[in-house]
Parts: structure tokens; C-alpha cells; sequence
């Protein structure tokens, strides 16, 4: 993507109060953070900020709390944090106020400081102005590096930017880099592979997609629908039937749009939504009227490998199986070994994104192997709806 908006680059940081929105909305069990992704992909910006003598006072919401609670404190966040960045990350009980001046006022040059759930308070959802100008106080400058969180027109993740300079901060860039080379301005062809569970989830964005790629997998639970749609017996498989009008529609518009729709051609199908489960694979017309499919074949899986290896670009979002259940996620694991072998050779730009979607890849060993893998979760679904994410539009008003 072309810089519609202002980096790092453009500002001197030095000497400066950089209010930084990161998304530190990581997994948590008993206390500790059990999935470092996101703190591994904001840890450049922070530790940049802080080598150019800025001081870098982290924004940041944590799980939706209905106002203050203990429990959605990002205290244990920033001390996993300071371990990933191998600095000290001071902490501030609140992000507005008098204790949050206090912890500014004490920041020398380079030093970096975590301000408490941004939503212990209520206006941060509501974007209040109020709000606003109170977080505004406490900076020069706002960095936006938490695209994950870009879908929300919130205080610290939209507001900021018409109070003070904006700037984007380097996983921004990253992010917004790689998915402008996926959809906006792609080598084509395109690719898409959508699965996971239902088709009601993700209905914009099918829409979207089918004028922008060429070619469309789908996959997983919501293939069903489209093959309940077509007059196949899908036996006892999750299928939202009452779709199956929508599901023509989307053929349709795809039809019109050049888009060819690639569904399953056959399916591995067991009695239980169970690991292990006895399973035996069928073609469309025998799926057994007890049976679930719970994974694509491996006629399907041939021709989604075809289909990758005739793209020059793939988007990926959602599983192609039930993924979390062995083998049932033998398609979606083999299917993300074929797309990172061919980003391995220079042969495909691959982008993936869902929260699912990354576990699965994670599983599969090949997150490390595509060209990018988005940790946002609804931000990623709604661009690839093609709407506007309010944290981003507010960095290119200049
Ligand atoms: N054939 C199937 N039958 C039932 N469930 C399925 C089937 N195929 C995939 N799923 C389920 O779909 C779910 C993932 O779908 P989802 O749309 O949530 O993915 P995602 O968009 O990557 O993730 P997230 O919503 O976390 O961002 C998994 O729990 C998987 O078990
Ligand atoms: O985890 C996420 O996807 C982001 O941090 C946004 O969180 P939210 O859905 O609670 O706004």
C-alpha cells in the first residue's frame, strides 16, 4: 500500500510523549499470558520509539470489562511485555487522572510505561470527548500500532487521532502493507480459502470477495450450507438450511463477477463431533444420513491444491475442517503445507488471518512459512468485508 498516512519516519520522537495504542488483548490463563504473539509483534515499535529518546506510554484494552475489575487488569500484561522487550515497562494504575500524570510527569527519555485498561472506563467505548482530552493531555503525539483493534472507533483507538499528530506505527504499516498487497493491489490471480463454522458469520464478506479474487475455496462448516444449496444430502452436518437462498445468491454474484466458486467434491464424514472418530470419506451423492462431514477429501484437497498453485495470491480465513479434532484437520493442515510451500518459493504471496485460522496454521507448523499472518481477529474480518476500520481512516485524514 502506497503511505496514505504518517510513520515513525516523519516525526522526531525524541524528548516527546508518544501516546501509543497497542493491542494487548493477549490469552490469559491463571494469570499468565499463554500466547505472546502480539506483544512479540508490537515489541519493534515500542523499543524504536524508546531508542529515538521518546517516551513511550502504552495504551491499551484488555477483555471487556463493565468497568473496573481486578481481574482485566493489564498489570500481569505489561510485566509479560517487559519480558518480551527486556526492558522495564513501569505501570500506572489508571490511564487518566492523577495517577496516570504522575507516572508521565515521572518518565525520563526512553522510558516506556503501561497505562491501566483503557476500558475500566465506559467512555472509551463511547469515544467521549471528555475522555478524550483526558488521554490527550498526556501526550505529544499518537502512535496507532494496534490494527487488531482498528475496527472499534474508540478514545484511544480512534479519537486520539483528531486531538493530536497521528502517526502509524510499524506493525500498522506491516499489517496494512501486507493486506494491500492480498486485496487492495494484488499480483493476480487471487485466492481466497474461506471455511470455518458458518456461512452467517461471514456473508459480507463472501460478498466482498467474490468481485475480488478469482477464484474462491470454501470450505469447513459452511461449505455445507452452499452444498444443501446445490441439493446434496448432507445427513446430520452443521448446515444453516435457512440459507440456502443466500447461499445461490453468492454463487450468482460470483458467476456474474467472474469468480469461480471452488466447493467441496467429496467429504470425510463420522457419526460424532469427536477426535478420533471412525471416519470414512464420500463423494457427494453417498454422504450417509446419520453421517457429519467433518473435514473436506481428498479429492477436494487435490483440487484446492490445484487451485492455489494456479493463484499468485491467497487470502485465508477460516478452517477448512474441524481443526481441533484429529484427523478432521488433515485438509486444512495439508492444505496450509501446500500454500507454504509455495510461498517458500517465491511462488505465492500468502496472507492469513482469524483467530482459528492462525491455531490452525500454528498447528499445521507453517504460520512461520506464509508472507503474513494477521493477529487480528475482527479487525481482519471486517476488511475483508471491504469496510472502512475507523483506526486506520483516522491516520489518513494527514
Ligand atoms: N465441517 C465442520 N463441521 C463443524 N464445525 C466445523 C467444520 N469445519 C470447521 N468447523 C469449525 O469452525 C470453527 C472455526 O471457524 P471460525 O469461523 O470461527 O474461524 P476463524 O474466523 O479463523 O476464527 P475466529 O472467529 O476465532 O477469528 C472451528 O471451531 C471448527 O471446528
Ligand atoms: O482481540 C481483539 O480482536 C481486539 O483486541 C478487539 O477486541 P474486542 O473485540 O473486545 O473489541
Amino acid at each position: 500500500m502506497t503511505k496514505s498516512f504518517r510513520t515513525l519516519d516523519d516525526v522526531n520522537v525524541k524528548g516527546k510523549r508518544v501516546l501509543l495504542r497497542v493491542d494487548l488483548n493477549v490469552p490469559m490463563e491463571g494469570g499468565r499470558v499463554t500466547d505472546a504473539t502480539r506483544l512479540e509483534r508490537v515489541a519493534p515499535t515500542i523499543t524504536e520509539i524508546s531508542d529515538k529518546g521518546g517516551k513511550v506510554i502504552l495504551l491499551a484494552h484488555f477483555g471487556r470489562p463493565k468497568g473496573r475489575d481486578p481481574k482485566e487488569s493489564l498489570k500481569p500484561v505489561a510485566d509479560a511485555l517487559s519480558k518480551v522487550i527486556k526492558r522495564p515497562v513501569a505501570f500506572a494504575e489508571d490511564c487518566i487522572g492523577d495517577a496516570a500524570a504522575a507516572a508521565v510527569a515521572a518518565l525520563k527519555d526512553g522510558d516506556i510505561l503501561c497505562l491501566e485498561n483503557t476500558r475500566f472506563h465506559k467512555e472509551e467505548e463511547k469515544n467521549d470527548a471528555g475522555f478524550v482530552a483526558e488521554l490527550a493531555k498526556l501526550g505529544d503525539i499518537w502512535v496507532n500500532d494496534a490494527f487488531s483493534a482498528a475496527h472499534r472507533a474508540h478514545a484511544s483507538t480512534e479519537g486520539l487521532g483528531h486531538k493530536l499528530p497521528a502517526y502509524a506505527g510499524r506493525t500498522m504499516q506491516a499489517e496494512l502493507d501486507a493486506l494491500g498487497k492480498a486485496l487492495e493491489a494484488p499480483t493476480k490471480p487471487v485466492i481466497a480459502i474461506i471455511g470455518g463454522a458458518k456461512v452467517s458469520t461471514k456473508i459480507d464478506l463472501l460478498e466482498n470477495l467474490v468481485n475480488k479474487v478469482d477464484a474462491l475455496v470454501i470450505g469447513g462448516g459452511m461449505a455445507n450450507t452452499f452444498l444443501h444449496a446445490q441439493g446434496v444430502a448432507v445427513g446430520k452436518s452443521l448446515a444453516e438450511k435457512d440459507l440456502a437462498a443466500t447461499a445461490l445468491r453468492i454463487m450468482e454474484k460470483a458467476n456474474a463477477a467472474n469468480c469461480a466458486i471452488i466447493l467441496p467434491v467429496d467429504a470425510v464424514v463420522a457419526n460424532q463431533f469427536a477426535a478420533n472418530a471412525p471416519s470414512h470419506a464420500y463423494g457427494l451423492d453417498a454422504i450417509p444420513a446419520d453421517g457429519m462431514i467433518l473435514d473436506v477429501g481428498p479429492q477436494s484437497i487435490a483440487r484446492i491444491h490445484a487451485a492455489i498453485d494456479d493463484a499468485a495470491t491467497l487470502v485465508w480465513n477460516g478452517p477448512l475442517g474441524a481443526f481441533e479434532l484429529t484427523p478432521f484437520d488433515r485438509g486444512t493442515v495439508v492444505s496450509a503445507k501446500h500454500a507454504a510451500e509455495r510461498t517458500r518459493a517465491k511462488k505465492l504471496i500468502s496472507v492469513a488471518g482469524g483467530g482459528d485460522t492462525v491455531a490452525a496454521l500454528n498447528q499445521a507448523g507453517v504460520a512461520g512459512d506464509f508472507s503474513y499472518v494477521s493477529t487480528a481477529g475482527g479487525a481482519f474480518l471486517e476488511w475483508m468485508e471491504g469496510k472502512p476500520l475507523p483506526g486506520v481512516e483516522v491516520l489518513k485524514k494527514g
